[in-house]
């Protein structure tokens, strides 16, 4: 086009020009989500449907940890019944005290939201957290308040300091052996544990999540904190640490789920969670002030020999900046991973051929199954990789995500106002047949390269880390930590389940709702 107006005569070209400027109003737009929209059929934002406001859901329609606001107890089922009723887009308005939530169904609508979301993305986040960060302890975090609840500039500021080497894979290598070694220790502990059946206890969930905070203890301290210790003291750290995990985030939901008094004035669960929250910002100054020290004595400081605390502690003056890092991770990097490694644990005990595959996998590149791992080796477990993240796609642990919208936006033909929070609920979407071929059949294949092209997967379908700038921090971590826990204890054990099938359901994430009494059965070679 720009070449055939080159060769016109001057005054034609001006015309051409300026009858294409008078009319763009009438010509075709692209909007998310459709071909191409009129833009002067683009609808207001007040006609999209959704359930008309009952004064009722706001009490009910609490901010969610991590992805935003939800109803924590039935919010997969209700998403699914928002998308039947009403379509790609709904709307719920009327919450008491809050903005609207706009669910969209589309994926290239979330890809839209996602790719103009600006250099500081908001995304919702647990209230709770932000009046104990800004409010309770402001003598403590001031402006530097670590990336979750965090917004604006302060957010950006800080995420910059700490994103290169937490996400840098030469750091997160380092990880192998440590990681390793802590899974291990679980694994002895599943033995001893055990019943006459060679079932694990009802409690099994309750160990994964051990495992999971000894691994962050690791990680974000520098230190191995004991947890999975199988005669812990009633007064020893691990202990009390242990308990104050479950009331920095999983209690959460119960404060935000019910009507938010602790706004107002200290109530008993508030107060517990301002004491557990306390000793968690002792507990990361304690680990972090010992790892300096032991920083101060090291002769060589070679950059490549550090860790991820040195490193962090290496390059800033103020201890600060890794404390509440260090914080951060364990507020958000416990009960995801654990609660993830429930659901693929689960699905791999309900899948015997599928895990049968993965043991032969590991049983090729581990051929003895006591050699340690390398991330060389872990990168050549395809098939586990593929399974790992068909789980995502259809059980996803986080439900959903979203974005508080900064700027007007026209999505799927509406005109959405600033301030809305638009859902992104992942759940639905990675199930969705326009947008995942065979959507209801679990198939690990499909992630993998060799797989033919008739498979599709939009690649804003199903994203279980998030996308974008303020994408999951730790996801390099998680993925390390989920790939050597699965190489180890499928390498060396079979798992069965022989009870009621589980259903899944959002307690606090989404995972099998039940007991995981896994049989254990060790593999001859
Ligand atoms: C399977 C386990 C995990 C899942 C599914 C998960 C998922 C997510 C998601 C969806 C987000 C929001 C991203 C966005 O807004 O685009 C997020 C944020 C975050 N995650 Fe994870 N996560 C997992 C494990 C972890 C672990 C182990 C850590 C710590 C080592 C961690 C640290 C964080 C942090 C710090 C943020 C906030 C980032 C920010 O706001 O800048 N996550 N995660």
């Amino acid at each position: 086009m720009m070449d055939l107006l080159k060769k016109l005569p001057k005054f034609l070209k001006i015309y051409i020009l300026k009858r294409s400027q008078s009319t763009l109003c009438e010509n075709p737009v692209k909007v998310a989500g459709t071909t191409s929209i009129n833009s002067s059929k683009i609808k207001p934002y007040s006609e999209i449907p959704g359930p008309k406001p009952i004064p009722i859901l706001g009490n009910t329609w609490r901010l969610f940890p991590i992805i935003g606001q939800y109803d924590v107890s039935d919010v997969a089922k209700l998403s699914s019944l928002f998308y039947k009723e009403y379509g790609k887009i709904v709307k719920l308005s009327g919450l008491v005290g809050r903005p609207d939530l706009l669910f969209i169904y589309d994926a290239d609508a979330i890809e839209k939201v996602y790719r103009q979301e600006g250099p500081t993305p908001f995304r919702p986040s647990m209230p709770c957290l932000v009046k104990y960060k800004s409010e309770v302890r402001k003598d403590f975090f001031g402006k530097n308040g670590g990336v979750v609840g965090v917004h604006g500039e302060p957010w950006k500021t800080f995420r910059t300091k700490v994103q290169k080497p937490i996400l840098q894979l030469q750091i997160v290598k380092k990880y192998v052996e440590p990681i390793e070694a802590v899974t291990n220790d679980f694994m002895q502990r599943m033995t001893e544990m055990k019943d006459e059946n060679s079932e694990m206890p009802s409690d099994f969930d309750n160990e994964i999540h051990k495992w999971a905070l000894e691994c962050i203890g690791r990680v974000s301290l520098d230190v191995r904190l004991g947890c999975l210790d199988s005669n812990l003291s009633p007064n020893s750290e691990a202990l009390k640490i242990i308990e104050a995990a479950k009331y920095a985030l999983r209690n959460i939901a119960i404060l935000e789920l019910r009507f938010p008094f602790w706004r107002y004035f200290p109530t008993s669960l508030w107060t517990r969670y301002v004491n557990n929250m306390n000793f968690f910002v002792e507990i990361c100054m304690k680990h972090i002030d010992e790892a300096m020290e032991r920083l101060r004595q090291k002769t060589v400081k070679n950059e490549n020999d550090l860790s991820l605390v040195e490193r962090i502690l290496a390059s800033e003056s103020d201890p600060k900046t890794a404390y509440i890092l260090a914080l951060d991770l364990i507020l958000v990097g416990i009960d995801t991973i654990s609660m993830a490694v429930c659901s693929i644990l689960y699905q791999l005990a309900t899948r015997q051929e599928q895990q049968e595959k993965l043991y032969q996998e590991l049983k090729r590149i581990l051929p003895d199954k006591n050699e340690p791992l390398t991330s060389e080796k872990l990168n050549d477990m395809v098939f586990l990789k593929a399974f790992v993240k068909e789980v995502f796609r259809m059980y996803s642990t986080v439900i959903g995500n979203g974005r508080t919208l900064q700027e007007d936006m026209i999505l799927l033909g509406y005109k959405v106002p600033k301030g809305v929070q638009v859902v992104f609920p992942t759940l639905i979407t990675g199930s969705m047949s326009e947008y995942v071929s065979e959507p209801n059949t679990f198939m690990p294949e499909r992630w993998m390269k060799s797989t033919n092209e008739t498979n599709r997967i939009h690649p804003f379908a199903s994203l279980p880390y998030g996308y974008g700038a303020r994408m999951c921090l730790g996801r390099r971590f998680a993925d390390l930590e989920i790939q050597v826990l699965l190489a180890k204890l499928f390498r060396s054990y079979k798992l069965e389940y022989h009870h009621t099938p589980l259903e899944y359901k959002v307690t606090f994430m989404y995972a099998p709702d039940g007991e995981l009494k896994f049989k254990m059965i060790p593999r001859e070679d």
